[in-house]
């Protein structure tokens, strides 16, 4: 699944050691330093992570856009409470905001003597009273007789980021379990138009437009996986959102949800690998040249008619797939065009060396490595 949707299904695997990870770690509360002095975190944190914190943390490899280019204002009839919304048309790729999280927690937490809502509150004295009255004015779905107040916030708002937590063989540790005042406030959609993507090393999460945003419209997010049957969606936002889901999709009438659940399902089989490879496809020639190209295209309409280009890992995987099937051709129109398309659906602020090997291609599409070849085979 990919990495910026909200549930994180490690937590979900039975086989989680609690009792081990009980015995073994060591926390700490700690204000996170950061150089430009404005921003503020207080985390509660493994002592290994924060003993590997550069002091003062770096600046974000990408600064926030020099406009804003959001407003927080209620949402359509103020149903879902506040929401985030474009203020200019956003490109897909362009960045909407930078920003670091006010409070980080393991996303873990079972301290015998501690409650978590002491945890919290304890936090929320570290910060500047602004931005604890800034926190405590976010979203709380949770009813007091689950938790209190604070507890709520957290859980409601939380987005999870990873943190290397060094010497555990517990990979499930480096959730953690973090709230922003201004990405928090994201509804959520289960075709939405945006993405946040997490860099640890600056400590700062970049969201994004998966898609163009036109002015004025609500910028979204995925709180639970869009490729899920509703069913499971509507389950999974319940249970940890309180919510039924009023997002464009479920507000579809029946006859279209049932065309967009058949849709998601023929999705979720290409995942489990029910696309042809690239790689088998070029170098068998019996194959029709067809074979590869129609299904890929299948698949990114799919995704582009649902608005699931948020699935950036498969939609990509498709795009690529195109691109190098015209390059194997020895199309060059169609490769440049497709290539174009797989460097876009890159993220602007992740490792982009597969956008400059795409690059790299469409200046000159001869050094793609098996330019023409499937011409050649069948020759
Ligand atoms: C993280 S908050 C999002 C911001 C929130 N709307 C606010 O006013 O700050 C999550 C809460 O927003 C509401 N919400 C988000 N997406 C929604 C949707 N698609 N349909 C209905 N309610 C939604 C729910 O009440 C949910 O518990």
């Amino acid at each position: 699944m990919n990495a910026n949707i909200r549930s994180d299904p490690i937590l979900d695997s039975p086989y989680f050691d609690l009792a081990g990870h009980l015995r073994n770690r060591a926390y700490c509360m700690h204000n996170v330093g950061y150089a430009s002095g404005t921003d503020e975190t207080a985390a509660l944190l493994d002592i290994s992570v924060k003993d590997l914190l550069p002091a003062p943390i770096p600046p974000p490899r990408t600064a926030s856009p020099n406009s804003v280019r959001f407003a927080i204002q209620p949402s359509e009839e103020g149903k879902n409470g506040l929401g985030m919304f474009a203020k200019q048309n956003i490109p897909a790729g362009g960045l909407i905001v930078v920003e670091r999280p006010v409070v980080v927690t393991p996303y873990i937490l079972a301290f015998q003597d501690h409650p978590e809502s002491a945890l919290y509150a304890a936090l929320l004295r570290r910060l500047a009273p602004k931005t604890a009255s800034c926190f405590m004015a976010l979203a709380n779905c949770k009813p007091a007789t689950e938790c209190d107040e604070v507890e709520g916030i957290m859980r409601t708002n939380g987005i999870p980021i990873r943190l290397n937590v060094p010497t555990t063989p517990h990979s499930e540790l480096a959730t953690h379990r973090a709230v922003f005042l201004n990405t928090s406030r994201c509804n959520h959609s289960c075709s939405p138009n945006a993405a946040w993507h997490w860099d640890p090393t600056s400590f700062s999460l970049a969201l994004e437009a998966v898609r163009p945003i036109p002015a004025g419209h609500e910028i979204t997010v995925a709180y639970v996986s869009p490729t899920y049957s509703r069913a499971e969606r509507c389950a999974r936002l319940k249970e940890k959102y309180n919510f039924s889901c009023r997002c464009a999709t479920c507000s579809l009438p029946a006859p279209l949800l049932s065309k967009s659940e058949a849709t998601r399902a023929e999705l979720r089989a290409f995942s489990d690998g029910g696309a042809p490879s690239f790689e088998v496809w070029c170098l068998d020639a019996r194959m029709p040249d067809d074979a590869l190209i129609a299904i890929h295209k299948r698949a990114v309409a799919m995704i582009e008619s649902e608005g699931l280009q948020v699935l950036q890992r498969e939609y990509g995987r498709h795009l690529d797939a195109l691109a190098m099937g015209y390059g194997a051709l020895g199309d060059v129109e169609q490769f440049r065009e497709w290539a174009r398309k797989a460097r876009d659906c890159r993220p602007m602020d992740g490792d982009n060396a597969a956008a400059r090997v795409l690059q790299g291609w469409i200046t000159e599409p001869e050094t793609f490595p098996v330019w023409g070849l499937r011409k050649l085979l069948k020759d």
